[in-house]
């Protein structure tokens, strides 16, 4: 692809009751983005791959089960220039708290439908975010 390297990872869309999405910011960087990472060669899966990302970047437990695959992105990489980031989404439940860790500078929650001017790496603001937008979630039982 036009001889760009593309960086494949598996990224977390976690929400709170308000329908607010965690981000993370790694130590360094200007943006915010999904937490998530690469797959290790020893990873089962996505979700074994995802699962040992968010304990090493948030201290947290994810849930295997009611994981929802979102969908593949992909975007001009936030901190490699010359790479494209192509990422399996999925939208998963974790026990917090969500406290970062070593490589891990920030973590904040963004309503998806609000970012205002907050710099935010363009594969969450320009595929990610927008498609968990689209989704409803119910913070009262007649909604
Ligand atoms: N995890 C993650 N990486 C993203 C996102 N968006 C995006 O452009 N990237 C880029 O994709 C690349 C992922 O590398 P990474 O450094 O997070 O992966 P990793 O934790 O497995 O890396 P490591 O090899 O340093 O352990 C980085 O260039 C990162 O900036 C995103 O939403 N989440």
């Amino acid at each position: 692809m036009n001889g760009e390297k593309i960086i494949r990872i598996v990224a977390a869309v976690i929400r709170d009751v308000q329908g607010r999405v965690l981000m993370v910011r790694k130590r360094g960087a200007e943006v915010w983005q999904q937490p998530g990472g690469k797959r290790d060669a020893d990873d089962r899966n996505d979700l074994h791959t995802l699962a040992r990302e968010l304990h090493e970047e948030l201290g947290c437990t994810m849930h295997e089960e009611g994981a929802r695959w979102i969908g593949r992105f992909s975007a001009p990489a936030a901190n490699e220039p010359g790479h494209v980031v192509e990422a399996e989404v999925y939208e998963v439940k974790a026990d917090g708290p969500f406290v970062a860790q070593a490589e891990i500078e920030g973590v904040c929650w963004v309503d998806p439908a609000a970012l205002g001017d907050m710099p935010i790496a363009r594969l969450s603001r320009e595929s990610i975010l927008p498609a968990v937008a689209a989704t409803h979630v119910a913070t009262h039982p007649q909604d």
